[in-house]
């Protein structure tokens, strides 16, 4: 089906009214075949006054996690492992339960508790305790089993960020090579994202970008300036580094093929529902929406200290859009700049 034209005047509301709930700034960027379409409003950087722009980099969150999926699929299609083999086979330290295989990882229906519920419960402060901390693979898993699974293996669909870093953990372990190689080698340089970095445990972000400010729990709080941490408590669940172009591009080419081989890309997309209409599903570290005008996007959102994305495309890659808004710990903004893609890809304004 033809898809309606972008509205461009409707993400400018969404962005509008982003900002109105909080958000200090909004980019979008949409492309739609040889069109590129790139609004933006608000600051960049509140205490130098530096105003947005679409092509700033910032911190995409479990956007991550899509390509965390990349690299694990690719080992699948070398034969390094199987997804359906028990996860214990490819770990230096066995999670608790031998029945977690690699496919309960990627689609969030391991059980396994995600450790940031406790460590993020007092959203500032939370974050100020960890925001220069390293932390090893093993240590964010240890804080995860220390907990009762959330459900048994393969039962339920249970988002955990703790599934992608024993993801994480699990490459480097078959492969003997860093995540940063393994993103660099197999996405960043054959797709030629020059704007996407995965620098964990450097804390600083480099060239053009947005800073991000955290919402304190008690909203009477100013903002805080979020923009430098290591991202040590997400890593492969949460801490790379792109741009609104990037990730288009990136999200375009999972889906045409560009970075997976044939099955194992109908693998990832093969997309379980996760809400009662069925109009969200996830796959194997990837979202799935279904929006009013009947078109199913494919991509995945992220909400880091100071920054929310929407980073989605359509199945044939011919239209994809991402959006971040430079606040978080604010559901009101996340749930708002969520209409983008209603604008992006039914062509909707949110009036
Ligand atoms: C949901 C999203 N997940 C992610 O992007 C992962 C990496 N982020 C989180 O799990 C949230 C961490 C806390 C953020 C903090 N919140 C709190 O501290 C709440 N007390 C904040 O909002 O800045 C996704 O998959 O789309």
């Amino acid at each position: 089906p033809t898809l309606p034209d972008p509205s461009l005047t409707g993400v400018l509301a969404v962005q509008k009214q982003a900002m109105a709930a909080g958000a200090p700034g909004a980019l979008t960027r949409i492309d739609s075949g040889a069109t590129v379409h790139k609004l933006s409003m608000g600051k960049a950087d509140r205490a130098a006054g530096t105003v947005m722009d679409a092509d700033r980099r910032f911190r995409v969150g479990s956007v991550s996690k899509s390509f965390t999926t990349v690299v694990l699929m690719q080992l699948v299609a070398e034969g390094r492992l199987d997804l359906d083999a028990p996860a214990n086979d490819y770990l230096p330290r066995a999670l608790p339960d031998d029945r977690i295989t690699v496919r309960h990882l990627l689609s969030h229906r391991s059980g396994l508790w995600d450790y940031t519920n406790d460590m993020f419960y007092h959203t500032v402060p939370g974050f100020e305790s960890v925001r220069n901390k390293v932390f090893t693979y093993q240590e964010l898993i240890d804080l995860s089993t220390a907990h009762a699974p959330a459900n048994e293996p393969g039962a339920a669909y249970s988002y955990s960020n703790t599934n992608f870093v024993v993801l994480g953990q699990m490459i480097e372990h078959i492969t003997g090579l860093p995540m940063a190689t393994q993103y660099e080698q197999r996405i960043f340089k054959p797709l030629g994202l020059r704007n996407t970095s995965y620098v964990h445990p450097r804390t600083t972000l480099t060239g053009s970008y947005a800073r991000g400010y955290v919402r304190d729990d008690d909203t009477t709080l100013p903002l805080v300036d979020s923009t430098e941490q290591t991202v040590s408590w997400a890593q492969s669940a949460g801490a790379v580094i792109s741009s609104s172009s990037d990730l288009n591009r990136f999200f375009a080419a999972v889906v045409t093929g560009k970075l997976l081989a044939p099955e194992q890309l109908r693998e990832m997309m093969s997309m379980v529902p996760v809400n009662a209409d069925g109009t969200q599903s996830y796959g194997l570290g990837l979202r799935g929406r279904e929006l009013s005008c009947g078109v199913t996007v494919y991509g995945h959102t992220g909400t880091v200290q100071g920054y929310y994305t929407y980073a989605f495309t359509t199945a044939d890659g011919k239209r994809r859009m991402t959006s971040m808004a430079n606040t978080s710990n604010n559901g009101t903004v996340n749930s708002i700049l969520g209409g983008t893609l209603e604008a992006a890809f039914c062509g909707t304004d949110p009036t």
